[in-house]
């Protein structure tokens, strides 16, 4: 070692002491010593400022004491799963954390959790950070108030009934188009598939034609499809806070652009298709109507509202934005439980059976899903178990009173998480047990303790899509018991979860399908 000091290459042991020398470079050393010490004082009174903020909000919540500097817990939320947020839960009915300075209040229980969606006057819905970016600020989910009210009520007329018989028949043609190519590909290649991705196309399709019908032309929904994966990869609840190219927001603003550009096309397409006399296909054609129809008939200004078909292609967006995941979460999982719980498949046939008097081709109507309580109770009894929608951030406007000890913070996230409500013991026994017969009797808890059931929400933001979503479901998984037999390949990963954006088996859940005789 000694002798590699000596043969190192020569240094200058010696500094030169002139005074020029001095005069030209210790000086400024001194001066730049005094720039690095000034700055490092800075940094760290930053930094004791950060976690004094930070303590001062959580108060006397439970959560860490400390937060990481600058990214707080960054690194946990970029790989959510349903076990880390358990812990959150299972620490208090309110929990702290804090994410790149944003503090963020968690409720777990079933009081805390509705009065979150149920105090619009101290907090709104913000879902994920990066939605405003991709959905666009002025899209109509971001309103509030009467105006978001207002807007609702023109939104509800596209859900009612007659629109809803509409769209059935679509949704019914999709899945069965659908689980014909399954068959097909089974057939050429009958190895277990995971459906995670074969869902998600049932399922845009399926929206994309309810939504836009004909107006979109058919080359164009694989296009969307994959445009948008990127979207839902930007949903995570903290993402990189940069939309810099390369960025998952940065590639969902792309793909934002992209889907925009051709829903204005169908909303310009429904117009005309409309004024030209032709008939209600899907929902643009239903708005169209009942704004033309609306135009001939009152007349009051006031009611009068023209929408432009850039804000009719933001609402498809919002649409497909806030179903797309969530019903591909809904739709996996009801084959999961379907495959693991043969005796509810078996119930599940018996019924369809029933309501199509032994008729397999028969198209699916309102009034044979009226006759479904079966379906409807299996249906809810799997979203129960598996919410697609595990939590839902909301962001404080001023200090919320959310309990007699605790404010939150103005702008701090707040969230309210519905899965505690959904596996509470007392309302839901065996809360881990797929049993749909808890819904079929009307004195059960399940049945008489409403206000546990979260998964669509509660309050003025409460999903406006409900019928639809548990119609699609019924006629989905109605023609899927009728056309095919699967089996589920399970893995060490089929009971886990991973969120992305919404809640699915980890595995993708693996499928063995084959024709049903
Ligand atoms: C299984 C399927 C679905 C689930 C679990 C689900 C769940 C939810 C939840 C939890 C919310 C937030 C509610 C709140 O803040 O109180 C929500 C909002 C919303 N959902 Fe759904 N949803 C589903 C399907 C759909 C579908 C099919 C559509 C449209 C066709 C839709 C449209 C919306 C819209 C527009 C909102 C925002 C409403 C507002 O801010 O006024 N959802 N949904």
């Amino acid at each position: 070692m000694a002798s590699l000091w000596k043969n190192s290459p020569s240094v200058p042991l010696s500094t030169p002491t002139s005074s020029t020398f001095q005069s030209a470079f210790i000086q400024p050393a001194s001066s730049s010593s005094t720039i690095v010490v000034t700055s490092l004082a800075v940094i760290v009174s930053l930094l004791v400022l950060e976690q004094v903020v930070y303590r001062s909000k959580k108060a006397s919540l439970p959560g860490d004491k400390w937060t990481i500097p600058i990214i707080g817990k960054f690194a946990d939320s970029r790989s959510p799963t349903l076990q880390k947020y358990m812990k959150s839960w299972n620490s208090g009915a309110l929990s702290a954390v804090s994410v790149f300075n944003i503090f963020i209040v968690m409720a777990s229980s079933n009081e805390y959790t509705r009065k979150i969606f149920n105090s619009p006057t101290y907090a709104e819905p913000c879902l994920v950070a990066s939605a405003k970016q991709i959905l666009l600020p002025e899209n109509w989910v971001f309103l509030t108030g009467k105006i978001h009210v207002d807007y609702r009520r023109v939104l509800n007329t596209l859900f009612t009934r007659k629109a809803l018989a509409v769209y059935l028949q679509t949704m019914d043609t999709v899945s069965r188009k659908h689980y014909a190519q399954w068959l097909a590909d089974a057939k050429k290649n009958p190895s277990p598939k995971q459906i995670m991705m074969t869902s998600r196309e049932l399922n845009m399709e399926t929206s994309l034609r309810v939504f836009c019908g004909k107006h979109i032309p058919d080359h164009i929904i694989p296009v969307i499809t994959d445009h948008y994966w990127l979207i839902t990869k930007a949903l995570q609840l903290v993402n990189f806070p940069f939309a810099l190219p390369g960025t998952n927001v940065y590639n969902a603003i792309q793909a934002r652009k992209l889907v925009m550009k051709w829903l204005e096309h169908a909303a310009a397409e429904s117009k005309k298709h409309i004024a030209a006399g032709g008939d209600i296909e899907c929902m643009l054609d239903a708005w169209v109507s009942e704004l033309r129809s609306q135009e001939s008939t009152s007349t009051s200004t006031a009611t009068k509202r023209d929408f432009s078909d850039h804000e009719m292609a933001m609402v498809v967006l919002s649409f497909l934005f806030a179903s797309q995941d969530a019903m591909s979460s809904g739709i996996i999982y009801l084959f999961q439980h379907f495959a693991d719980y043969p005796d509810v498949l078996a119930k599940v046939r018996e019924e369809q059976e029933k309501v199509r008097g032994g008729d397999v081709s028969k198209a699916m109507t309102l009034e044979m899903l009226d006759d479904m309580p079966y379906m409807k109770a299996a249906i809810k009894e799997s979203l129960r178990i598996k919410p697609p929608v595990t939590m839902v951030p909301y962001k404080t406007t001023r200090a919320f009173p959310i309990s007699d000890s605790y404010v939150v913070p103005a702008n701090s996230i707040v969230i309210p998480s519905v899965y505690p409500s959904l596996h509470d013991p007392e309302v839901y026994p065996s809360p881990s047990s797929y049993t749909p017969s808890r819904w079929l009797d009307p004195q059960s808890t399940a049945n008489t303790t409403p206000k546990n059931y979260l998964v669509f929400g509660s309050g003025p933001h409460k999903c406006i899509g409900v019928e639809y979503a548990m119609m699609h479901m019924a006629c989905a998984m109605g023609i899927a018991s009728v056309m095919m037999e699967w089996e589920h390949v399970r893995t060490e990963d089929s009971d886990d979860t991973e969120i992305i954006a919404a809640l699915f088996p980890k595995d993708g859940c693996y499928l063995k399908v084959s024709p049903r005789q």
